[in-house]
């Protein structure tokens, strides 16, 4: 199904320059992304374009330079995979999914499904699990995305496609890879908003903080990070699949500080996209 604006003032004659990637419809030959089939996301430009480069290593797919223009995102492509960071937290992921959005509506691309690649921290799993999020839960712990819109407040449904997250269960399960089904808790603060002791404020005590995890494992919460009711809302919202995998980094029972040395960290962040690369190149025999 082709990605379609949910939008009546934009009009396809005239040009739409996407600010944030540096680039617009005049600027660039958006045609190029037509064969879009997967946009690979996570926090940090860093993570991928290491990844974009691994990806094109292993299957041979010749890797665009930084298609970006702006410092804000790296846009890299390998064949029919997007390889876009989203910064830390819903406003920065929302800014990427719109203009990603707009993008490949005017390139007239179809079927595209997009897969969030982060880290988070567990809950009640070991550090190195692999997170395949089967929904999401905003601060108030429920399963929706809220916007604030012209002073009113707007409450978006969460959800994630049911038949990629099975898919991504067997991608981690045929590669050995430590993995947990579960819900997400999208926070929007990394310390007091995911109850943190040790941030640099601290109205709460240690019991308050237990007694919040275990509410959440109660929930059926595995991990907590900070993109992804926007991300699932978002997508449900434009008619697109998508599928989150999140490694996690500590066990959040066990303490607050992530204190990985380089290597293990790097192992770990390679985890979700050992699993996701298995699965799309079984999508598009790579
Ligand atoms: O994709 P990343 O690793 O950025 O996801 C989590 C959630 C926040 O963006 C960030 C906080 O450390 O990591
Ligand atoms: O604990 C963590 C680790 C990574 N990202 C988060 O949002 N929380």
């Amino acid at each position: 199904m082709s990605v379609f604006l949910h939008n009546n003032h934009l009009n396809a004659a005239e040009d739409d320059f996407l600010y944030h990637f540096g680039f617009g419809k005049y600027t660039k030959d958006l045609a190029q992304f037509a064969d879009v089939k997967f946009v690979c996301t996570g926090g940090s430009a860093h993570r991928f374009e290491l990844y974009a480069k691994l990806f094109s290593k292993e299957t041979a797919l010749p890797c665009s330079e930084n298609l970006a223009l702006s410092d804000r995102y790296v846009v890299y492509k390998t064949g029919p995979v997007l390889w876009i960071n989203h910064g830390i937290g819903a406003p920065s992921l929302s800014i990427m999914l719109n203009e990603t959005l707009k993008m490949l509506a005017y390139a007239g691309a179809k079927d595209v499904s997009f897969i969030r690649l982060g880290t988070s921290g567990g809950v009640g799993v070991a550090p190195g699990t692999v997170v395949i999020s089967d929904g999401a839960i905003n601060g108030e712990l429920k399963q929706k995305y809220v916007q604030w819109i012209a002073g009113e407040r707007v409450e978006r449904e969460t959800h994630l496609d049911e038949g990629m997250r099975a898919e991504l269960a067997q991608s981690a399960a045929h590669l050995d890879i430590p993995h947990a089904q579960g819900k997400t808790l999208c926070a929007d603060d990394f310390y007091e908003g995911q109850m943190r002791l040790d941030g640099f404020f601290c109205n709460y005590e240690s019991e308050d903080k237990f007694d919040f995890l275990r509410k959440l494992q109660s929930l059926g919460v595995r991990n907590i990070e900070m993109e992804s009711t926007c991300f699932s809302a978002t997508l449900l919202r434009a008619g697109v699949k998508g599928a989150i995998c999140c490694v996690t980094l500590l066990n959040r029972m066990d303490g607050d500080q992530v204190k990985l040395d380089k290597d293990t960290y790097l192992e770990f962040e390679m985890r979700p996209f050992r699993v996701v690369t298995a699965y799309i190149r079984k999508q598009i025999d790579a």
